[in-house]
């Protein structure tokens, strides 16, 4: 009989993740000991409240409101509550006692992280973080350990669960905006106030540790672009499969070189985008997530499940758990974050991306060629234009005849595509602009 040494476990937060996390650990305890080399017990939950009920039938004993007292003596704290503070505090509490640290947090990573890191690296404690980006789906580890020998390029991620499934409702069912984000709610997938899932909050916290980790540089969250999903309508999902396109929000990292001085430097920004229906990420329905990795030797690589759910999550943070265990009975300093490389962080203007923009105007000779000539004279080339007559302000009330132009552009800075359409906007041929959006992984 192997005499295992005992690792006290402390959970921060019972709720969706947390209970799952808890009974996970109550059930299968005897397998995880064995695959760790030593016997990971749950010394405790701390909780805000003690009589709500929880997910999952768990012994009222192991509850406690005192996630300070809870901490001392544990060897690993698993910090499921979520938020800036208390979580903050006490990970760093934890950490200076000694103990590894899991969280699920990527709004306090995002934004304390490298604080966080760096004091793990002092203390040598480890802090692990897979449940943070795609919930269940293995990214985290990946960036940080599989590819460490590659050069990641490129990520393009579908990070937010409500978000794809609300765009999956208007793309597959029809749905309004309004409509699908109520079913969203009454599933669960959205939070009481979505404002962080729809305005791309959620999904920009993602994607500066995506970015962070896979260029081994400090992404600080206000440098990530955002926009989110609030303004996209039906008409626009319906145009866009009629193109061959689906839309979805995006967190797209990318290594590019400064247009300015053509230097190394880096951009993340999230916002929803038209993706060719025959690109992999074009099949992720539901609340799904997949995370689309380009590298220099790897090439494309695609990870894709449940970005979210209690029981999902919980997989990744016992992964990590274990981990820390083995960590524990391996001894020695944990591993430091990689981020020696100081990259600067462009604003999204100096991305390149294209624009799909459709446009009413008037249906007269010239017309045609003053709105090619805005496109060129900023530096932006089309690549299509499919163009039909009779817009909504037709020739029957009077007015001049006006025609559609659905126009598709080349690659170019984002600098040049926001210009020409602030260019078109003023324009005197325009009538309206009717959407603009951007085409990501053509
Ligand atoms: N739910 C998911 O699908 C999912 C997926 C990936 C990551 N995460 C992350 O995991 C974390 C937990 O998410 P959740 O959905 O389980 O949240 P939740 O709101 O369901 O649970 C939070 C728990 O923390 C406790 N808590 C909060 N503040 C506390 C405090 N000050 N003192 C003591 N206890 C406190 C609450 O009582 C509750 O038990 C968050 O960081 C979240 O972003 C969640
Ligand atoms: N609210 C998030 C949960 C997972 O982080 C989502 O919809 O994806
Ligand atoms: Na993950």
């Amino acid at each position: 009989m192997i005499e295992y040494r005992t690792l006290k476990i402390a959970l921060l937060g019972g709720g969706t993740v947390g209970s799952q996390v808890a009974r996970l650990l109550l059930e299968n305890g005897a397998e995880l000991s064995s695959r760790s080399g030593a016997r990971i017990e749950l010394a405790g939950i701390a909780v805000r409240d003690l009589d709500k009920p929880r997910d999952a039938a768990l012994p009222r004993e192991l509850f406690t409101t005192d996630a300070e007292q809870l901490i001392l003596g544990a060897d690993i704290v698993v910090e499921l509550m979520g938020g800036i503070e208390p979580a903050r505090e006490l990970i760093v509490k934890a950490l200076n006692s000694g103990a590894d640290v899991v969280t699920g947090n990527k709004q306090l990573l995002a934004v304390h992280g490298p604080e966080l890191f760096d004091l793990a690296g002092q203390v040598g404690a480890q802090l692990y973080y897979e449940a943070a980006v795609g919930g269940a789906i293995p990214i985290i580890r990946p960036l940080r350990d599989s590819l460490a020998g590659d050069s990641v390029t490129r990520i393009l991620g579908i990070v937010n669960g409500t978000t794809n499934f609300v765009l999956d409702r208007m793309d597959v069912d029809g749905d309004e905006l309004g409509e699908a984000l109520a079913v969203a709610t009454e599933l669960g997938y959205a939070e009481a106030d979505p404002t962080a899932d729809i305005g791309g909050y959620d999904a920009a916290a993602k994607a500066a540790l995506l970015a962070g980790l896979a260029f081994h540089t400090n992404v600080p969250l206000e440098s990530v672009y955002r926009e989110g999903i609030e303004d996209i309508t039906k008409e626009q999902v319906d145009l866009a499969r009629e193109m061959g396109y689906v839309v979805k929000l995006l967190a797209i990292c990318e290594r590019i070189a400064d247009p300015a001085t053509g230097e190394a430097a880096v951009s993340a920004r999230v916002h929803p985008a038209l993706v060719p229906r025959r690109h992999p990420l074009a099949a992720v329905h539901g609340a799904h997530n997949a995370v689309f990795v380009q590298a220099e030797a790897a090439g494309d690589l695609m990870f894709y499940g449940a970005g979210a759910g209690g029981v999902q999550t919980a997989s990744a943070v016992l992964g990590d758990v274990v981990s820390a265990a083995r960590r524990h009975v391996a001894g020695g300093p944990g591993v430091a974050e990689s981020t020696h490389a100081d990259l600067p962080v462009l604003p999204v203007s100096a991305a390149v991306t294209r624009y799909h923009v459709t446009l009413h105007v008037a249906d007269q000779p010239g017309v045609l060629a003053e709105i090619a000539r805005l496109f060129a004279e900023n530096g932006a080339s089309i690549e299509t234009v499919v163009q039909s007559v009779a817009g909504p302000a037709g020739a029957a009330d009077g007015q001049s005849p006006t025609a559609t132009l659905v126009i598709g552009t080349h690659a170019a800075l984002e600098a040049s595509l926001a210009a020409t359409v602030e260019a078109l906007r003023a324009s005197a041929a325009v009538t309206s602009i009717a959407h603009v959006l951007r085409i990501e992984g053509a």
